[in-house]
């Protein structure tokens, strides 16, 4: 009725003008807390310099200059904080509380409260209530869980429509949306956003489809216009955070405790990468005691996926997390050498993690015969059985190597106690170091159980074949050792070798068999986890011995000669065999119509996983057969051209070779085309390796020649699955060969 719709919208502009200075308010107080942040800092470091009242440097502030310097540190990282916190809304949601609670539920002590929703907590005052709350609050919970079915005392969700691009200002705030969940005669979606009324997000919903039961739900997100035109904001750019639309199974996830180790098993686009960092974030808020910022760490395959995710912890309010690759992890050896494939999978393999034990492990040496010991005129006797008893019973203590070489010398120094004490009483501790410093000990541990550096175990075992042949016994064959050897340009000491990249894995193993890193995080974010060999899962676990992971991959997306086949196994390497495995099966990002040519694909991978529904559709694929192979790089330059008229970014993944002559014949027809993960907010146009397209997400992919890519190797069709679901809404298949046969029309 016409009187009925003008009255709705009377009551939508009334309700958006309240809100609208709701945001004033958070905006004033935002301003006010950063410029008290700022002269703080002003204050403090005057203080600090002494530049300031005339007190003593630090005095009356921190006490002393050492506790001076730390509270400038401090203050300067809160400004600095503040600083690169990016502007943006106050608040994405509300969640107003029933008074009654809902049968069988109860509102609690949320009864009729309200409460705004946010990335940061908005306080006025630290006594007042917060204007709005962190989305990591408990009570937040419910915006992200709760259902008509289970309300969880929630009357109504509110959720805010705002501009795109925004900084979040009133008038940024275009819209919003009320679900009903409990209370009767309202409709459930009471207000809909004005700008974005017209579209038509009926007509693409998923039918072609029988969701999952997690689908289903995350569908019924989709009957809020405000979540669909999120999920369907054209991508440009670095990653977005996804807080005002975690799903109730991403949030599951997200939200689970950090006792535990948990593993995604996410088909494209579900959002593992998105929930990892939103449990990082979720983590540090939650725990704060126990996972401090510096013992948090983001692990990425390259530099191009951490480049185009970096930007979400920081919008999430948490700068100053590590995000960094296996290999930044590693020791600093420069790399001048390179190996054949088959010693680079052995260098990545298990069996030599074994291998590189036994070799260390072949220093040690029972001793053989009787130790003296001198001490003023008289000589100590260590008999030969004693001294052996403690070289076995420290090796099957299996310490650290170093750890192992100090109880041998404390437990030789004891021997020595115990002589001490039955001939002249118990003697003092100055007399039990001077002991454990004789020269003839230090002789004795040198001969048993002598000091090692990673190099010199490493170096001698590649460059010795007899030595490789010992360690290698029943672990690697005659083939694989021959793979493994050095030829021919053997180093003369240990500082001169020439280390390939795998051997700096190989380094760092022993050098964790040595003594454990210094390095310990608490919680690990491991994304692409799929990829990693097991060296490299233990160089991480290695780093994280006592605290837990959220492991993410897609055993489908295995792209690397060692790439997992299972979780069990690769969670076991990775340090938590105990792992729960989680699926997602949702997709965020590739339309139904891309997703169905993809998964019939994964019929052709060596893995076995669930395949992926869409919450998408409306996907475009065309395939574009070209004449001669010398009219390829034209025809991408076309295609990119066509595509730029449309919104959103632009990806090219071709074969590595092709990137460098495909990036040039764009430069040449006038498109600039960044790198992955190097060209910021403008570069539209991407161009990409197959091997490194892994986590990246493009509006129109041009995929250049899919059945060079499918025969690149063992991984290829791997590698062209990934290549494929690329794409959040068109995808353009260019070829002069013949497409592989899972993608022909
Ligand atoms: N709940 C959500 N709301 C809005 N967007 C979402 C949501 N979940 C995921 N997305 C979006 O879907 C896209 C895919 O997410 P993400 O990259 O985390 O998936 P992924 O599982 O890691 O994909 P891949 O396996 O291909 O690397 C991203 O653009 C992400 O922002």
């Amino acid at each position: 009725m016409p009187g009925e719709h003008a009255a709705e919208e009377e009551a939508l502009r009334t309700e958006l003008a309240a809100e609208r200075a709701y945001t004033e308010r958070c905006r004033a107080t935002l301003d006010r807390t950063n410029t008290a942040a700022q002269h703080r800092v002003m204050e403090g470091a005057g203080v600090l310099t002494g530049h300031h009242s005339g007190e003593a440097a630090g005095e009356g502030v921190a006490g002393d200059g050492a506790g001076a310097e730390a509270l400038g540190r401090y203050l300067r990282s809160q400004a600095k904080e503040l600083r690169e916190e990016p502007d943006g809304p106050p608040f994405f949601g509300r969640l107003d509380f029933g008074d009654e609670g809902s049968p069988g539920e109860q509102a609690g002590e949320h009864r009729g409260q309200c409460y705004y929703i946010g990335r940061r907590r908005v306080s006025e005052h630290p006594s007042a209530p917060p204007l709005v709350l962190d989305w990591r609050a408990p009570v937040a919970r419910a915006f992200y869980q709760a259902t008509a079915a289970q309300p969880q005392g929630v009357r109504s969700r509110r959720r805010f429509g705002w501009a795109p691009g925004g900084t979040g200002t009133a008038e940024d705030l275009t819209g919003l949306e009320d679900e009903r969940l409990q209370g009767e005669g309202l409709p459930d979606q009471q207000h809909q956003d004005q700008r974005h009324q017209d579209q038509q997000r009926q007509s693409q919903r998923p039918q072609d489809q029988r969701p999952s039961a997690a689908a289903e739900s995350a569908v019924s997100a989709l009957a809020s216009r405000i979540v669909a035109g999120e999920i369907e904001r054209p991508r440009v750019g670095p990653m977005r955070d996804i807080v005002a639309t975690i799903q109730p199974e991403q949030d599951d996830l997200v939200r689970s405790g950090p006792d535990s180790s948990l593993c995604v098993q996410g088909a494209p686009g579900t959002g593992k990468t998105a929930v990892g960092l939103h449990r990082a974030a979720y983590l540090l808020y939650t725990h704060p005691r126990r996972i401090e910022r510096g013992g948090m760490l983001v692990v990425g395959p390259n530099q191009a996926f951490l480049g185009y995710i970096s930007a979400v912890l920081p919008a999430l309010g948490e700068v100053g997390v590590r995000q960094c690759t296996v290999r930044d992890l590693l020791p600093d050896h420069p790399v001048r050498a390179e190996d054949g494939p088959e010693a680079v999978e052995l260098k990545h393999s298990a069996r030599m993690a074994a291998v590189l034990r036994r070799a260390l492990y072949a220093r040690v040496r029972l001793p053989e015969g009787p130790v003296a010991v001198p001490d003023g005129s008289y000589r100590w006797r260590l008999d030969e059985d004693d001294l052996r008893a403690v070289v076995e019973e420290t090796l099957a203590q299996q310490p650290p190597y170093e750890v192992g070489r100090e109880r041998v010398r404390a437990r030789t120094v004891a021997l020595l106690r115990d002589q001490a004490e039955r001939r002249a009483g118990p003697p003092g501790g100055e007399w039990l170091r001077r002991m454990g410093r004789k020269k003839e000990l230090t002789g004795f541990l040198d001969s048993v159980w002598p000091r090692a550096r990673p190099e010199e175990v490493v170096a001698g075992l590649l460059g010795d074949a007899g030595a490789l042949a010992r360690a290698a016994d029943g672990l690697l064959s005659e083939d694989e050792q021959r793979a493994l050897l050095w030829q021919g340009r053997r180093p003369r000491s240990p500082r001169t070798a020439r280390w390939s990249e795998a051997d700096v894995l190989l380094l760092d193993e022993v050098a964790g068999l040595i003594a454990h890193p210094e390095e310990s995080y608490r919680h690990l974010v491991v994304d692409e986890a799929q990829d990693l060999s097991p060296m490299q899962c233990r160089a991480l676990a290695r780093r994280c011995r006592f605290g837990s992971l959220t492991v993410l991959g897609d055993l489908a997306q295995g792209t690397t000669p060692w790439a997992a086949r299972d979780w069990p196994e690769q969670l076991a390497h990775l340090g938590a065999p105990d792992a729960v495995v989680a699926p997602l099966t949702t997709g965020f990002r590739v339309p139904s119509e891309l997703l169905a040519v993809a998964n019939r694909l994964l019929a052709s991978l060596t893995v076995r996983v669930p395949p992926a529904h869409s919450l998408r559709t409306g996907g475009r694929l065309e395939r574009v057969r070209v004449a001669g192979a010398a009219g390829l790089a034209g025809a991408v330059t076309e295609r990119v051209a066509a595509a730029l008229g449309q919104e959103g970014s632009v990806g090219v993944i071709a074969a590595g070779e092709r990137v460098a002559a495909l990036r040039e014949a764009l430069r040449a027809a006038g498109i600039a085309a960044g790198t992955p993960g190097e060209g910021g907010e403008l570069a539209r146009v991407t161009v990409v390796g197959a091997e490194l397209a892994k986590g990246l997400e493009y509006d129109h992919v041009v995929l250049v020649e899919p059945a060079e890519i499918a025969d690149s190797g063992p991984q290829g069709p791997h590698r062209l699955y990934v290549a494929l679901t690329r794409a959040v809404s068109r995808l353009e298949l260019l070829h002069t060969d013949e497409l592989p046969e899972a993608l022909r029309g």
